[in-house]
This record gives structure tokens, sequence and C-alpha cells, in this order.
């Protein structure tokens, strides 16, 4: 029996990389589908395999799942954030924030295009930089030798990319992975295949970053909170550190008398504009048809 990870599936057959880089290919037994459990991308796996022949015996338990694109055990997922053209909102990013929380994701925040900023913008800009390393988060700036940085923070990690279309995914993954030749400037093939076909993702090597990369980005902005509503402050990192001071537990940070969140923000060591999407999340997942129930 051997162990490893998948890097990409095609048609029933999954290829799985060793901890030695080599790569062997092997299926699934049919017993997998019956139980709901399918291997995918990112899994680790105990398999069999001769002459690309053999199967996979067990999945290891997963450390996180992302949905769009299907993967498993991601380590790092960068939010590329573009400042003008789209124009940043708050609400986007802290969007994705959020869902990656959810999903147990760790986020970078890779605010692009940074040089169609004039002088003073970029200076206005620089708030919006501290404000989320203040928080705790990874922040890279494209203008601010982003690769040097990226590099630091990938190093032995799997790395799935997401952002709003024109973003720079593409870009910024040609400037990390000149080899993978995306096209830019358009919807781009090699990225938004996913969306249309059964193609798969696939973990690519980048050995200058000595990391893997998903070559199909993660979800974006459109995702529903696919989670209790009770469960949102935990996922603003900077809510979650004082609700423990709430007068009342399971305080929701709303109308509450005795909320630290809320005096925080009327202090400023929470920023109004997080605060203000906590809200406007928490009213958008009331209004989401309940799919959990906590009874
Ligand atoms: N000035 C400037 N332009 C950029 C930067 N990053 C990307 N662009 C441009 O923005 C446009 C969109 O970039 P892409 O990399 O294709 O964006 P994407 O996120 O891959 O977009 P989709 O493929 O639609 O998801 C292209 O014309 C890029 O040249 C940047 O840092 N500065
Ligand atoms: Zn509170």
């Amino acid at each position: 029996m051997k162990t490893g990870r998948i890097i990409r599936s095609l048609s029933g057959y999954y290829d799985v990389q060793l901890a030695d880089g080599t790569v062997e290919r092997t299926r699934a037994r049919g017993q997998f589908r019956k139980s709901k459990q399918k291997p995918v991308v990112g899994d680790f796996v105990d398999f069999e395999s001769e002459n690309d022949e053999g199967f996979i015996w067990q999945i290891k338990a997963r450390e996180n799942e992302l949905i769009r694109p299907l993967i498993a055990n991601v380590d790092l997922a960068v939010i590329v954030t573009a400042v003008r053209q789209p124009d940043f909102t708050n609400n986007l990013l802290d969007r994705q924030l959020v869902a990656l929380a959810a999903a147990d994701v760790q986020p970078v925040i890779y605010f692009s295009k940074l040089d169609l900023l004039e002088a003073n913008q970029r200076a206005d800009f620089e708030q919006v930089v501290q404000l989320y390393r203040h928080i705790g988060y990874s922040v890279v700036c494209s203008d601010q030798e982003p690769l040097s940085q990226l590099k630091q923070l990938f190093k032995d990690k799997v790395v799935v990319f997401m952002g709003q279309t024109g973003a720079g995914k593409s870009t910024l993954l040609n400037q990390i992975a000149p080899e993978l030749n995306l096209t830019t400037g358009e919807v781009s093939k090699a990225l938004s295949r996913g969306k249309h076909t059964t193609r798969q993702v696939s973990l690519i090597t980048i050995s200058s970053y000595e990391a893997m990369i998903a070559d199909t980005p993660g979800f974006s902005s459109y995702e529903v909170f696919d989670f209790p509503v009770e469960d949102l402050a935990d996922y603003f990192p900077e809510m979650a550190a004082i609700s423990g001071q709430c007068r009342f537990r399971g305080c929701l940070h709303l109308n509450e008398p005795g909320c630290a969140v809320k005096a925080a923000v009327e202090l400023g060591t929470i920023a109004p504009s997080r605060y203000n999407d906590y809200k406007l999340f928490y009213n958008l997942i009331k209004q989401q048809k309940p799919r959990y129930s906590r009874e």
C-alpha cells in the first residue's frame, strides 16, 4: 500500500503524487460512490497501483474542503482584489474573508492594480491596507514587491486563487508561474474552463515557490453564506477576539446592552466598515432559506 496526494482527476482515474514527487495513476473503488464519499483533488489517500491500474483504499480525514473548485486540504487562498477596474469595495472583500473563514482556509489578501491610483489616492488606500493588517490578515500589495512576500507565504503550502472577474488572477499567476501561460485581459480560458465543463482542478507544483497551486480559481463573492447566523461573528477575527466580554453569552452584537463589540466600534478599535458588513451579512443570512437549525 502506498500513500500520496491526489493532484488531478480525469474520467475515473486519479493521479496521486507520492512524497518523493513521483506520480502514479489509480482508480477509486466502487464502494466510495455508494458511501457518497468520493476522492477529490488534494485528498491524501492510501492506494495501490501497478502500470496505472489499481485502487484507492482509503481517504484520509480532510482539513477542509472547497466546493468551487472541488478541492480538499487547501492551506492558503489568495483573495485577488483590485483597487480599480473594478473599484475596491469592503463588502466584497469581507464576504470572501468570511467565506474562507467558514471553510477554515487561511486567507491572503492581494491588492492588485495599485499602480492605477494617483499618489494621494494611494496614500488614502494605505488606510485600507493597514485596517486589514491590523486585524491580523496577511496583506500583499501589487506595488510593494509582492512576489517575494508571496514566496514566503506560499512555502510548503497548497494555494488557491480567488477573486472577481478582471481582478488580476491570471496576471498574478503568470508572474508567479510563467510556465502556466495563462491568457489575461479577457475571460481567460485556462482559469474559467471549470465553470462550464466537467474539467476539474489540478494541483501544479511551482518549484521556485516550493508550493502547489490550484490551476482553477476558487469561489468568488457570489457564494451564499452556508452556516448558521450565530456563527457569523466568529468569522470576523476582531469581533471574535472580544465577544467573550459581551454581557450576554450568545450576544449577536446588534441591540444587546453591554455589547463589547458595539463599544469597540464606538471607540474606533473596530472599523465601522467591518461592523456594517457584519450587520449586512447578518441580515442576508437571516433572509436566506434556513438550511441549518439548532434544535
Ligand atoms: N494596471 C494594472 N493592470 C492589471 C494589474 N493586474 C491585472 N491587470 C489588468 O487587468 C485585466 C484583468 O486581469 P486578469 O489577470 O485577466 O484578471 P482575472 O482575475 O484573471 O480575470 P478573469 O479571467 O475574468 O477571472 C488585464 O487587462 C490585466 O492586464 C495590475 O496590477 N495593474
Ligand atoms: Zn456583543
